[in-house]
């Protein structure tokens, strides 16, 4: 179905038009000026520009209407077709300091909150979406069951993921149907309103952004965020991805006589637009034998959104004052030739969702995935799935760690899906998912291992009567500590192959890759445990749950740390305790925490999926959506004063 993309104007107030002059230190005779107005709404879809020319668009908005006007007229009848399958864009174009960020409320000063009367046009949509989750979206029985956000910018010419803690680049490819593939993207898995617009707000904080002459807070970047929702009906599933674009505003660099790298930025700038409005003009063309998309970055990432699958509408911001009249009369042409675009849509449809038949998950012979450099997915069962660990001396002590560690791979393999790992290549659907487990796991299993081998070596000097020295003499080959029993217990620590262990008990957690969360969760239920010196874990166990009678249990939560006295020890090992909870605990722990309520949890376990484990408490402070006072008061309830 061809669908025309639809084209709407907001003219910025001239009220605010006045302070900025006079911020910019314009006298009032200049003002006077300055204040003769260039355009003029005629009707509801009619602009006059410079008294002169008229200019049709699909809806002019008045200069006072408010951001709820915009929204229920410019994206909900979008959002309706969202829901049925189809993808949606929204696209702010203008000239520089005209509105488009505080249209779409993706301006890095606009604060989450969807309380916020003048909320833009993100915060509604996330709102409106994450009612549809609770409610069925007014179609028979379907349901919006998940959400997934990503969130680049283009910055000179280059892709970069803001999801990401570090700066990551991001490669712009095209897949054998010439179909845009964001190489590596982040896409991370949001589960409710405020735990969506933190995450954006975050990552809204590292785009670029810098004070210029016409604005106080100019996007230096395009910024395009995703919302990829997988909708729900009978227990099948289709998706649908909404875009939010909010391009830089074209600058008139040599006219502003902008220096440095303000004026670099604002030439890289144009360069996008410009290649954007080629683009158009081809589109627009009957006889154009070829539409130039691979022009520019932001040509190739918008592909989709000006020619491909999407249902698309751009919000033309201007300013209405005489100094803007050219870049005013410009906007309004560019506005006006995308009207005569159209895009192909069709929606998607309602699947069963994908599952490996069981013979890929066993073939005898068949050879894992593996990454260079990297154990293979599938390890063999290691000693260390047993509740009992046999040392190469032949020794076998328990590992009291073991559930611990197993709720620990419960939820890595949770937040590997739930996040979605930042580095990860996108392959098939079934690889992408293995992969993604398995790289993430690779990941982090360094991080983990630090732990675990603490606690190993403790159990192994446990089993040395009568001595008393600390795990660090195992851990520290250069340990002074050279008495009989330290050799011994370093020796048979020395041989254990903790890596390759480690690495086959998390991924024995994640052997159902035709639904990981589920198996998960079924691992969880399934598990018996008749007693602490005989409680095997097999995958045969878990497999044969459905014959097993035995009551299940489910894997205790990690201790809750408390304090034991106020010896200088006792105080750092709490301390120690305490953040090793915060930085593995789920969000369900962590929020039985004194101060810290679901909310809170929730933005601890967002800020340590995007940006790894809190180094110590002072971290806290950094974490988005806590409350201002949280810091102070959670050292104070948890005594860490
Ligand atoms: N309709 C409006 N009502 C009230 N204030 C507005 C309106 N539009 C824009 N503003 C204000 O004007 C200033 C510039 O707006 P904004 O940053 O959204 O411009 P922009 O088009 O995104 O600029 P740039 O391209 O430089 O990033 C901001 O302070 C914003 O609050």
């Amino acid at each position: 179905m061809d669908a025309p993309v639809k084209v709407q104007v907001r003219i910025k107030p001239t009220d605010n038009l006045k302070t900025e002059c006079l911020n910019h230190g314009l006298n009032d005779e200049e003002l006077q000026h300055d204040q003769d107005i260039i355009l003029v709404k005629l009707s509801s879809t009619k602009v006059q520009f410079n008294e002169e020319k008229e200019f049709q668009f699909d809806h002019v908005y008045e200069t006072d209407c408010n951001q709820k006007d915009v929204f229920e007229k410019s994206t909900v009848p979008l959002l309706k077709q969202l829901v049925l399958g189809y993808n949606v864009t929204v696209m702010a174009y203008g000239p520089t300091g005209s509105g488009k960020s505080y249209t779409l409320g993706t301006s890095s000063a606009e604060v989450p909150s969807h309380h916020a009367n003048n909320a833009g046009l993100l915060t509604q949509i996330i709102s409106w979406i994450f009612s549809r989750m609770t409610t069925s979206t007014g179609e028979d029985d379907q349901k919006i069951s998940k959400v997934q956000v990503s969130f680049l910018e283009i910055y000179k010419e280059e892709i970069f993921d803001l999801l990401s803690s570090v700066v990551k680049k991001i490669e712009i490819k095209n897949d054998k149907v010439e179909n845009v593939v964001m190489e590596n993207i982040s896409e991370v898995e949001v589960c409710s309103q405020e735990n969506a617009l933190d995450l954006i707000h975050t990552a809204n904080m590292r785009r670029q952004v810098k004070k210029t002459k016409s604005n106080d807070s100019s996007s230096r970047s395009h910024a395009i965020i995703s919302l990829k929702l997988e909708i729900h009906k009978n227990g099948e599933s289709r998706f649908s991805t909404l875009k939010i674009v909010d391009l830089a505003g074209s600058e008139a660099v040599a006219k502003d006589g902008v220096m440095g790298e303000i004026k670099n930025e604002g030439i890289f700038i144009n360069k996008g637009l410009l290649a954007l409005g080629k683009v158009i003009t081809a589109l627009n063309s009957k006889n154009a034998s070829h539409i130039p998309h691979r022009e520019s970055i932001l040509t190739r990432a918008l592909k989709d959104s000006l020619s491909g699958n999407s249902l698309t509408v751009l919000i033309c911001c201007v300013k209405a004052d005489f100094q803007s009249i050219a870049t005013t009369s410009a906007a309004l042409q560019f506005a006006s030739k995308a009207r005569a675009i159209k895009t192909k849509v069709q929606p998607s449809f309602f699947k069963t969702p994908f599952k490996v038949p069981p013979t890929q998950l066993k073939t005898p012979g068949k050879t894992p995935f593996k990454t260079p450099g990297s154990t293979p997915f599938r390890t063999p069962l290691a000693q260390i799935q047993r509740s009992k660990v046999v040392t190469p001396g032949g020794s076998s002590f328990a590992v009291p760690e073991k559930m611990a560690m197993l709720e620990k791979c419960v939820d890595l393999d949770e937040s590997v899906l739930v996040s979605g790992s930042s580095n990860l290549p996108k392959l098939s659907e079934s690889d992408d998912i293995e992969n993604r487990i398995h790289m993430a796991v690779m990941e982090r299993v360094d991080t983990f291992l630090e732990g675990f081998k603490d606690k190993l070596a403790q159990s192994l000097l446990a089993n040395c009567s009568g001595t008393h020295f600390s795990s660090q003499s195992l851990l520290d080959g250069n340990s002074a500590d050279n008495s009989s029993h330290v050799k011994a217990c370093r020796s048979e620590f020395d041989g254990l192959n903790l890596t390759s262990a480690l690495a086959g008990n998390i991924t024995s957690t994640s052997e159902n890759i035709d639904s990981r969360r589920r198996s998960v969760r079924l691992a969880e239920k399934r598990m018996t445990f008749s007693d602490a010196n005989d409680s095997r874990l097999s995958i045969s166990t878990l497999r044969r749950s459905s014959t097993v009678k035995k009551v299940s249990k489910r894997a205790p939560a990690l201790p809750l740390p408390t304090p034991e006295g106020n010896s200088k020890e006792q105080v750092v090992k709490y301390r120690k305790d305490l953040l090793y909870f915060l930085n593995h605990a789920s969000q369900c722990q962590i929020q039985k925490l004194p101060s810290v309520g679901p909310k809170a949890g929730h933005s601890i376990i967002t800020f340590r999926n995007l940006n790894g484990m809190l180094k110590d408490f002072e971290t806290l402070k950094m974490v988005p959506g806590l409350r201002k006072n949280f810091h102070e008061n959670f050292m104070k309830v948890n005594f860490l004063e």
